[in-house]
């Protein structure tokens, strides 16, 4: 039995609600009652969330739940994605910006002419580079497809590296609670593997072996709710950030400041709709206040094996392009900064 752990939990806010357990078993020659028997979608909708304090404080509890229903949640999403109508009904190679997604591809068949890719990408601060990078008419899909994860009553945990954001979801499969959903998983690692980690490597050379492993999560600012970010640096090697906000869909302030050593100046960057950003993990940058509307991001992130990051910018520059054009052989491990 794939969930036996489930019952090893306190009998508090952890457990399993009492309706769930009544599961009849099935006898030889008899039909299951399909009014009795609790699929994993109708035991993970009953499952009872960790309180917003316990995951502030990551009580044990709340790492306890998790983990003791990692199973159950995956099973669960794949249940959620067999209904038509969660299926993420998005061509990823539409969502993508046309001309990023024509110059990595030609990249990945001829990478010597990478550097049609790098010329899409601005540096709008020291070493922070910014293209368009998804079709701002495609978002509409992507997130009328995040309304519906929202809204499925899976248990998902939010991202709580610096504060809690409380729309946001993790992304990667070493996180606890993560959109497991296999359709966003297919997206979620093209775009990791055929686009970001390439990238990464052209306008970041050092990167290269510190970059196999991903992570990512999904945030949102509004006024009243989660409104901002100190300044932090990221435990990555390199972070690329994605506006998904839709085209109409406006907001004020909520600019990300990138904090520039050479200078000690400070430049102040706004997102427009699919654009991206993409910097090492060590620039410090913030996100100002929002002052009205809302404002989503997909954040992702790549290290090394164990979270290994690069300790200097002078190692790997001279790879050739053929070697950055690959995907690496390792497992994705389980280390998590958060
Ligand atoms: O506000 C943003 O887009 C930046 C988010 C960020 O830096 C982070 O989550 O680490
Ligand atoms: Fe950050």
């Amino acid at each position: 039995m794939k969930y036996t752990t489930n019952h090893q939990s306190t009998p508090t806010q952890n457990t399993l609600s009492q309706s769930t357990l009544t599961q009849s078993p099935v006898t030889q020659g008899t039909v299951a009652q399909s009014t009795t028997a609790q699929t994993p979608l109708l035991m993970a909708q009953n499952l009872v969330l960790p309180s917003r304090e316990e995951m502030l404080q990551r009580a044990p509890s709340v790492q306890h739940f998790w983990d003791s229903n990692r199973n159950l949640l995956a099973d669960a999403w794949q249940e959620w994605e067999a209904i038509p109508s969660n299926q993420l009904n998005i061509e990823s190679d539409l969502l993508l910006d046309e001309k990023l997604r024509a110059a990595v591809t030609q990249a990945w068949r001829e990478p010597a002419i990478e550097s049609e890719v790098e010329n899409l990408w601005q540096e709008v601060s020291t070493d922070v580079y910014q293209s368009q990078f998804f079709d701002p008419e495609q978002i509409v899909e992507l997130r009328n497809y995040l309304d519906k994860v929202a809204a499925s009553e899976i248990p998902m945990r939010p991202p709580y590296g610096i504060v809690l954001n409380r729309y946001g979801a993790m992304l990667d499969p070493r996180s606890e609670g993560y959109l497991a959903a296999p359709s966003f998983q297919k997206l979620y690692r093209k775009i990791v593997d055929e686009y970001m980690r390439p990238i990464a490597r052209l306008l970041f050379p050092e990167i290269v072996g510190y970059d196999t492993q991903s992570f990512g999560f999904s945030i949102q600012y509004q006024a009243g709710k989660d409104t901002s970010l100190r300044l932090h640096t990221d435990a990555s090697s390199v972070t690329l950030n994605i506006n998904i906000n839709l085209p109409d869909e406006e907001f004020a302030g909520s600019e990300v400041d990138f904090y520039d050593p050479s200078t000690g100046k400070v430049n102040r960057l706004s997102f427009k709709p699919g654009t991206a950003m993409i910097h090492r993990g060590n620039v410090a940058h913030a996100a100002q206040p929002i002052t009205s509307g809302t404002r989503s991001n997909l954040v992702l992130w790549l290290y090394g094996d164990r979270m290994q990051i690069p300790n200097g910018r002078n190692q790997n520059t001279s790879i050739d392009a053929a070697q950055r054009w690959t995907t690496p052989t390792s497992k994705q491990d389980t280390f998590a900064p958060f």
